[in-house]
Parts: C-alpha cells; sequence; structure tokens
C-alpha cells in the first residue's frame, strides 16, 4: 500500500500561498502579506459569528441607519468592528473606508502604507434568513508620505491603482477569493484546523454564460435600454438567478459564467452599489479571471471616485454578456457619460 494515501496532504494553507507569493517580489516588504493575514484572521472571527448567529442573540437590527440610509444590521456593526480592530492593530493601513461609517477611519498608524476600503458585511437583507453573506476589501497603497493620518487622496484613488482585492463568502462553505494582479485564487475555510486552503487555483470566468442576474421586482423603475437587455436575455432563455447578496450572486458567475447586473434607475439614477468597497473590488477581480466590467458604457476601475460611498451602474461578468450589455446601454449614453434616466 502506498502509505502516502494513508495521510493525503491537507493542501496550501493561505498563508503558504502568501509567502510563495511574495517571493515572486524580491523587493516586497511582507507588509502587504501581513495586511492579507489580518484581513484573513478578521474573516474567521465574523465566520464564528455568523455561523452561530441564530444561537446568540446577534440576529436582527441594531436600531439606527448608516450612511447609506440603511437598516443597519447587528452584524453588520460586530463585523465593521472586528475589520477595523484586526487592520488597527495590524499596523499596515493608516486609513480606513467603510461603507458603515461617514466619514475616513484613521488608524493611528501613521507609517501604515496601505489604505482599506470594505464593505464588512454584503449581503445584509439576506443576515438573518441562512442566505449566503460576505464581506468585500480592496488595498490601495496611499500616495500622500508616510508619518502622518492618510488623506482623502489616498482615499480616492480609481479602481486601477487598486494593489489587492478580494471577498469573503460566508456560504455552504467559507471561502476567501482574492487577487494581487497575477490572477485570482480562491481558499476554503477548514473550521476545526482553522485555516483557509487553496481550492480554487486560478480562476477564470467563462467568456460567455447563460445566467443574468438583476432585482427583476424593480423592473418598473428599469430605463428602457436595461429593460431590453433584459428581455434579451429571456429571448436567449438564459437563466435568471438572483441571491441578493452582491458577493454571492458575483461569485457564482465568477465560477460558472453569466452577468450581474444593478443598472442605474429611475429610482436610482446612479445605481445602488458603492464603488470604493463593492464595484471596483469585483471589477479587478473579474478583469484578473478574464471578464469585465463598466458602468455600461466606462470600465468600472477608471471612474473617477469623488466620493467615499460614490454610486455607480453596474454590469459585471463574462465578456461576451457585459459587450452585449454596453450595445444596449449605448443608446442611453450617446450624449453624455452618465446614462440618460
Ligand atoms: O435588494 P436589492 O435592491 O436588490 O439590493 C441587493 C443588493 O444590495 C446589497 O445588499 C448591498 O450591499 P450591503 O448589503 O452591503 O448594503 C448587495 O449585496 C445586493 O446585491
Ligand atoms: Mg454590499
Ligand atoms: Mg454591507
Amino acid at each position: 500500500m502506498d502509505h502516502n494515501k494513508l495521510a493525503l496532504p491537507v493542501g496550501t494553507t493561505l498563508d503558504r500561498f502568501i509567502m510563495r507569493k511574495q517571493e515572486d517580489f524580491p523587493y516586497a516588504t511582507g507588509e502587504l502579506s501581513q495586511l492579507l493575514r489580518d484581513i484573513a484572521l478578521a474573516a474567521k472571527i465574523v465566520n464564528r459569528e455568523i455561523n452561530r448567529s441564530g444561537l446568540i442573540d446577534i440576529a436582527g437590527a441594531y436600531g439606527n441607519r448608516n450612511v447609506q440610509g440603511e437598516d443597519v444590521q447587528k452584524l453588520d456593526v460586530i463585523a465593521n468592528i472586528r475589520f477595523i480592530r484586526a487592520l488597527r492593530n495590524g499596523g499596515e493601513v493608516c486609513t480606513i473606508i467603510s461603507e458603515e461609517e461617514q466619514e475616513m477611519i484613521q488608524t493611528g498608524n501613521h507609517q501604515g502604507k496601505y489604505v482599506v476600503a470594505i464593505d464588512p458585511l454584503d449581503g445584509s437583507s439576506n443576515i438573518d434568513v441562512n442566505v449566503s453573506i460576505g464581506t468585500i476589501f480592496s488595498i490601495y497603497r496611499r500616495v500622500s508620505p508616510t508619518g502622518s493620518e492618510g488623506t482623502e487622496q489616498d482615499c480616492l484613488q480609481p479602481g486601477t491603482h487598486q494593489v489587492a482585492a478580494g471577498y469573503v463568502i460566508y456560504g455552504s462553505s467559507t471561502m476567501l477569493v482574492y487577487t494581487t494582479g497575477n490572477g485570482v485564487n480562491g481558499f476554503t475555510y477548514e473550521p476545526s484546523l482553522g485555516e483557509f486552503f487553496l481550492s480554487h487555483p486560478n480562476i477564470t470566468i467563462p467568456k460567455t454564460g447563460s445566467i443574468y442576474s438583476i432585482n427583476e421586482g424593480i423592473s418598473e423603475s428599469f430605463t428602457p435600454a436595461t429593460a431590453a437587455f433584459v428581455k434579451h436575455c429571456k429571448d436567449q432563455n438564459y437563466s435568471a438567478r438572483y441571491i441578493g447578496s452582491l458577493v454571492a450572486d458575483f461569485h457564482r458567475n465568477l465560477l460558472k459564467g453569466g452577468i450581474y447586473m444593478y443598472p442605474a434607475t429611475k429610482k436610482s439614477p446612479e445605481g445602488k452599489l458603492r464603488l470604493m468597497y463593492e464595484c471596483n473590488t469585483l471589477a479587478f477581480i473579474v478583469e484578473q479571471a478574464g471578464g469585465k466590467s463598466s458602468n455600461g458604457q466606462i470600465r468600472t476601475m477608471e471612474i473617477e471616485p469623488k466620493g467615499l460611498h460614490d454610486r455607480c451602474p453596474f454590469f459585471i461578468g463574462s465578456t461576451e454578456l457585459v459587450e452585449k450589455a454596453e450595445e444596449f446601454m449605448a443608446s442611453e449614453f450617446s450624449n453624455s457619460s452618465a446614462p440618460a434616466v
């Protein structure tokens, strides 16, 4: 008997993978590696809270509204605290942009070289009903010199300046998926060992697909071009899939092919999703996986941010489907950079 079969290897841990990748960069100093480990640690703690949220009193609303005007859930607050604390204690991050905080968060780490934009808990409407939710994060290198707090200029950088982007999906299994600009890799959490293991190396999104994801419950508010593209998807007999957690809808399409859309609507002319910690992040990942993302016309990562919580129309997924959607949206961009809604 081949004794190796007696003790099959458990796989490559996230830590080991980060270290190996760091070796690819002779001048790397290990700070970004440490930052990724800090995020992974906070994700493990938040995962534990989520897994037992039905047993302990952390279900339901927290009782106030965030800067987006949304009812904040207790788990939104818990995840926000856990990630901010991990980033502050890790020492690599000078400033944080969080969905749950109106202003930039200064960590006090003046020597910190990085800025993190984070959606601590994505899919808040699905928290208490045991449907997949997530965390979304983007990492930028500060542009101002170290030695002081991060500035607005450090925070309001276009998506093309991201040095890393990732998400955690708390679903039937918990996964961390990220890129540092050299492809996309996915790690599955093994709770009994407390480790993330490489389970999805070099993820690539199929060039096309037959899944479309959009909230048709707001179709009354769709623009004519959006309505026409949705009709096109139906005429193609594509399957409609909409979980209502951006991370989960994106993750499915990343693996199977498809398009996720949260367009500009009459009700929300800028769309709903946030540029800095939802759209840019997933745009970097999908492009690294061979897919595409835009606001229906402009590449998402080339949109100049003006505010920490800017929203933008969002079309993301398989290249051929996003390009098809852009063909339909072109009529609404004919004379401006924003869709006429
Ligand atoms: O209920 P709607 O309008 O379809 O919006 C659902 C979208 O809103 C979000 O919940 C917004 O994110 P948050 O939960 O982080 O606020 C996305 O995850 C999801 O795709
Ligand atoms: Mg979100
Ligand atoms: Mg959120």
